[in-house]
């Protein structure tokens, strides 16, 4: 599960220098293999146009005859029966068994494409853009860069085609339809490679069957027949071509316009459109001036350990009430943080009845730390405790849950919060989450923002800053205006860390209330 976390992708990037190594050497081998061969091969071909030229001659010459003679019984079957090549491939091929461990897997393929396709969703992207290494929207039909990467890569016709190929898997003729439209662009203009797994008439293909299922008859039909072109003899194309041609006699061909491709459809379609706008923009929470009860200070909460070095407060939101404390953690912290969370990075999960389950919905991987050797951990939890005034000793609160995004990594809409009694939240049998504490742990080059979906607004990554809020009413209900999601990543490897407090061990620093709206 590479995908689900940027820090594990980026160890790929080794296992690819190793593999380097392995075709370098069977490359050499091979040069050598053939220049051998040629040597034999220049030698025949040298003995047929000179001495040979006068057979009757030369063949009198004992020396020359059993040369001829040796060199068919022996010498050219040792050439034609060499076990060479087998060698060379096999020994190529156990290098990349070897790696196979530390390589991706079918899943990393189908994910990071997926990552592709929701990039070019939330964030509005124009396939065209993605395809020539631009983050571009398109806005009153100019195309438009929402981030410009300082290195940038382009995708090819066989990358296109992938990506097309698992959206088409997912019978998800939406995105299908406009990768494969960029594979076949690009297919026609360059020659195939052995490195591709498909080909101009593949893309062909299921372009024209994914226009066919959106329900674009001519248009598959005449890339079809483009198709047929390239494959005369391909018995299921002049079926379809027939089935196409008769459905288009029976009934007249739809007008573009009634044919706009729709989104497949997701499980919070209700909130899709605000998440998506929050994750594009900071939404519409008033500014400071705007309303005189947000403000920014310099904070010690009463407490000695603040008093010399107080924090910089900044009061984003009332309701829910949220806070983002910033320079929270030093960079250094951060990093060790980080470091400390790399070997127990495992695919997120999240609650799914009784029990937790990896979802498409957050993508990422996460550690639960537990005390570090060098006590980061601790002089985290002690700064929340003197920030916030809760207790966040286990059970009164969950570890410090540390997180890495992957490619196009995202969690949608969600409450920290337990919905239902059968929650495992409340396994440590210290109540609901009432607050979170969430620290960024990383800067992220575009995206990422954390959007708050009900309250309408999004605050983006602030490295090293984390953000407290309440979760729960003082009567222990859960705030639905906590909605929130961690948009996904456009560049960057984003990192953050969770702790969870809990409704037991606050009962001093949180009191209860009977009015809803507190
Ligand atoms: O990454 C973010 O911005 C939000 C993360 C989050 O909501 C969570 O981990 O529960
Ligand atoms: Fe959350």
């Amino acid at each position: 599960e590479m995908f689900t976390s940027v820090m594990s992708v980026k160890q790929a990037v080794f296992a690819e220098r190793q593999l380097i190594d392995y075709l370098r050497t069977y490359l050499e081998n091979e040069i050598q293999r053939l220049d051998d061969i040629k040597r034999f091969f220049s030698r025949v071909t040298s003995l047929h146009s000179g001495i040979y030229n006068e057979p009757s001659a030369t063949i009198a010459n004992p020396i020359v005859a059993f040369k001829l003679v040796k060199r068919l019984k022996s010498e050219w079957m040792n050439v034609v029966h060499s076990n060479e090549a087998e060698e060379n491939i096999d020994a190529l091929r156990e290098g990349y068994r070897r790696m196979e461990g530390s390589l991706p897997m079918l899943e990393d393929v189908q994910g990071a494409a997926q990552g592709l396709m929701r990039l070019q969703d939330v964030y509005d992207l124009h396939v065209e853009g993605l395809v020539r290494g631009h983050f571009q929207q398109i806005t009153n039909g100019d195309a438009v860069d929402i981030y410009k990467p300082p290195v940038s890569d382009t995708l090819s016709g066989d990358d296109c085609f992938l990506v097309g190929k698992v959206a088409y898997d997912l019978e998800d003729y939406y995105h299908s339809v406009q990768w494969f439209e960029e594979a076949v662009r690009l297919f026609r203009g360059t020659e195939w490679s052995p490195e591709n797994e498909g080909t101009l008439e593949d893309a062909l293909d299921h372009l024209a069957f994914s226009h066919f299922k959106t329900g674009n008859i001519s248009y598959a039909l005449s890339l079809s027949q483009e198709l047929l072109l390239h494959d005369p003899v391909n018995s299921r194309v002049h079926f379809n071509v027939e089935k196409y041609k008769k459905l288009l006699d029976d009934s007249p061909p739809v007008t573009n316009q009634s044919l706009v491709l729709k989104r497949p459809d997701s499980t919070y379609l209700r909130t899709r459109n605000v998440y998506e706008k929050l994750c594009q923009t900071k939404g519409s929470q008033p500014k400071h001036f705007e309303n005189p009860r947000l403000f920014c200070d310099f904070f010690t909460n009463g407490n000695p350990g603040l008093l010399l070095q107080p924090i910089k407060r900044e009061l984003i939101s009332l309701h829910p009430y949220l806070v983002l404390f910033h320079n929270f953690v030093t960079r250094a912290e951060a990093k060790s943080i980080r470091e400390y969370a790399v070997p127990g990075l495992r695919r997120s999960v999240v609650a799914s009845g009784v029990n937790q389950s990896t979802a498409e919905y957050r993508i990422s991987k996460s550690a639960w730390l537990k005390e570090s050797p060098h006590g980061v951990v601790g002089k985290v939890d002690r700064r929340i405790t003197m920030v916030t005034g809760l207790n966040v000793q286990p059970p009164y609160a969950e570890y410090l849950q540390v997180v890495n995004y992957g490619i196009g990594g995202h969690y949608e809409p969600h409450f920290d919060h337990a919905t239902s009694d059968s929650s495992p939240l409340y396994r440590l049998k210290t109540g609901n989450r009432v607050a979170t504490f969430m620290i960024y742990l990383s800067s992220v080059e575009a995206g990422g923002y954390t959007a708050f979906i009900y309250a309408n607004f999004s605050v983006p990554v602030v490295e090293n800053g984390a953000l407290f809020w309440w979760n729960l009413h003082r009567n222990g209900q859960g705030n639905v205006d906590t909605l929130h999601a961690g948009c996904p990543v456009i560049v960057g490897d984003k990192w953050v860390a969770n702790k969870w407090v809990h409704e037991y061990g606050q009962e001093f620093q949180h009191r209860c209330s009977l009015n809803p709206e507190e």
